[in-house]
């Protein structure tokens, strides 16, 4: 329990007074109990003003509102009301106090960029395992610390199941949390007044235009979480992808606006001169790279695959070695590294190759299929679709890159949610120009048997879009689907690599 004073900051009570008992806050009507506050929130579909009357009669002890037409008929209710002007921000900071300032007691490192979140951040969080540390991880596979799943839900979650996610992880005894931080996030400052330890960049681009409308205002948002990061802790360090022109930008963002000191910055990339990747070698089991720290030249070798993992470990050691961790530990260990499930994962099938990949952007399904180009030995046969109720300008592009580097498509279902399965794959069909390169099959299980009873000697199948899922959301049903076992099932005995 706590009193309303000791959650607050700067909004401004208009009736009752700040000694009232808060047992819990929300966001949500329907959540509220007795003695809760409730931020009422406008949001993207609907405004939280409207369930202000279900949280009253939920027990609600004080109201949060952002809209000052609700004063008046709030008034004689024996309720506390608070107005601020950004809800968001104010859940967010109430949050946090309302869990005594988590993030003040353990190092949590923020990810973020359109792919290889999830990657680096388990990474990073087996690097800190094998130094000893305690880790917990928030992302879009689940919420973990050490073995243990505490929950699952969104890439990152809302600001209460934030700061509750990590007050627990402390209480159970975690130093690190590497946390996952999307565009959503920071735009509706899920994690705003956390201080973070530091952050990471990967990449922009193109995703979530069906959010952000522009790719300027989707760059902007990832840019605030550099802001929000500086804002609560101006000892943070940082590691950015200058290979990409918005990582230029964060970087310039952060010296020039934020002024960050040049040595609180790594960067990484073929283009750094921090951490400069040079040659590397491919294989369908190993990758091996070589790179430029200061005067120190050296390989790293690692079980993780495709040219992006390059990327993904080049921002998790170049993070690490700003957090102090000594190079020679780093190189080491990279063979210990686990591949993350669902991203490049191999399966072996009868003289061909099963991949099964989390590729979901324009940009992930060039870069694993680039990668798959520079390895393979005959043909590739691309498996994949797209997510309904999503960005729809990254059908048509989705489609024209697995045409152009693909021998064979089959166009399937992803998670259609509640659009027409057909019609996403008409608009993948529209980048498509060879449509005798293309054969649509709806069901995703009779589309990956396809692609089976196809391959020949050598062949790579691309199963592609749901990586590490275990479900398909069709309509509002969500269904048991696992790529890696349907493949097991349908090759029997094909084992993983
Ligand atoms: C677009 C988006 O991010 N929406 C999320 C956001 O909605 P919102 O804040 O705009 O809220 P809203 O649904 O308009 O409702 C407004 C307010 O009324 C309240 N309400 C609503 C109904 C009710 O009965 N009672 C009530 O109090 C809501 O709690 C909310 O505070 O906050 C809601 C509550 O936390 C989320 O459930 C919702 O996720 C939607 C369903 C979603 O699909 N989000 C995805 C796109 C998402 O967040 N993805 C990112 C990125 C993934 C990645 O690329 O990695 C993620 O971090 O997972
Ligand atoms: N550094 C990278 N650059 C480009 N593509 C990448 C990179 N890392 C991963 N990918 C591609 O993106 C896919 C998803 O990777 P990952 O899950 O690590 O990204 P994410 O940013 O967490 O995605 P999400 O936004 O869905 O949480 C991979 O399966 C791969 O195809
Ligand atoms: N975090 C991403 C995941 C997409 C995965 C893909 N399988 C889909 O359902 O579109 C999103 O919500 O946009
Ligand atoms: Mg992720």
């Amino acid at each position: 329990m706590k009193l309303l004073k000791e959650i607050l900051t700067d909004e401004k009570i208009i009736y009752g007074n700040q000694e009232t008992a808060v047992e819990g806050i929300t966001n949500n009507s329907k959540k509220v109990e007795k003695n809760y506050a409730f931020f009422a929130i406008k949001g993207t579909s609907v405004d939280g003003h409207n369930f202000i009357d279900e949280a009253i009669k939920n027990g609600a002890s004080v109201i949060f509102i952002e809209d000052e037409k609700y004063i008046e008929s709030l008034k004689g209710k024996n309720i506390t009301v608070v107005l601020t002007d950004n809800g968001r921000k104010s859940l967010a900071l109430a949050s946090n106090r309302f869990y005594d300032n988590p993030s003040e007691k353990l190092k949590v490192i923020a990810i973020t960029g359109t792919n290889g979140k999830t990657t680096t951040s388990n990474l990073l969080a087996q690097y800190y395992e094998m130094a000893g540390y305690k880790v917990g991880v928030i992302g879009t596979i689940n919420y973990r610390v050490g073995d243990e799943i505490l929950s699952s839900g969104h890439t990152t979650p809302d600001p209460v199941e934030w700061f509750k996610t990590l007050k627990v992880m402390k209480d159970k005894g975690a130093d690190v949390v590497v946390a996952e931080v999307s565009s959503h996030a920071a735009d509706q400052y899920r994690v705003y007044s956390t201080k973070f330890h530091g952050g990471i960049f990967t990449n922009l681009t193109q995703d979530h235009l069906d959010y952000h409308q522009t790719m300027e205002n989707y760059f902007l948002a990832k840019r605030r979480v550099f802001e929000q990061i500086d804002k609560f802790n101006k000892e943070a360090i940082y590691s950015i992808n200058v290979d990409d022109e918005h990582g230029r930008r964060i970087l310039d963002y952060l010296k020039n606006h934020l002024k960050v000191n040049d040595d609180k910055i790594i960067t990484y990339g073929k283009t750094s001169e921090d951490f400069k990747i040079l040659d590397y070698r491919l294989s369908l089991f190993e990758t091996e790279f070589s790179y430029k720290y200061k005067d120190t030249l050296s390989k790293i070798k690692t079980k993780l695959r495709g040219v992006f993992n390059i990327y993904n470990l080049s921002a998790t050691v170049s993070f690490l070695i700003k957090d102090g961790f000594d190079l020679k530990f780093l190189e080491e260990k990279a063979l210990h590294l686990k591949p993350i499930k669902g991203r490049f994962e191999v399966i072996e099938g009868q003289g061909f190759i099963v991949v099964i990949d989390y590729a979901h952007t324009p940009d992930a399904l060039e870069n694993i299929l680039k990668s798959l180009n520079e390895i393979k030995e005959n043909r590739i046969i691309t498996v994949f679709g797209a997510g309904g109720n999503r960005d729809k300008t990254k059908r048509p592009l989705m489609g024209e890159t697995a045409e152009s580097l693909s021998d064979v498509v089959i166009l399937t279902s992803d998670n259609p949610r509640n659009e027409d399965p057909l019609s996403i794959i008409e608009d993948i069909l529209d980048g498509i120009k060879d449509k005798d390169k293309v054969i649509t099959i709806v069901d995703r299980k009779q589309a990956i048997e396809k692609a089976i009873s196809l391959a020949k000697e050598k062949d790579i199948i691309l199963i592609a879009g749901k990586g590490h899922e275990n479900y398909q959301i069709i309509g509002d049903k969500i269904l048991h689907f696992d790529d890696a076992e349907v493949v097991k099932e349908i090759i029997d005995g094909g084992k993983g690599v």
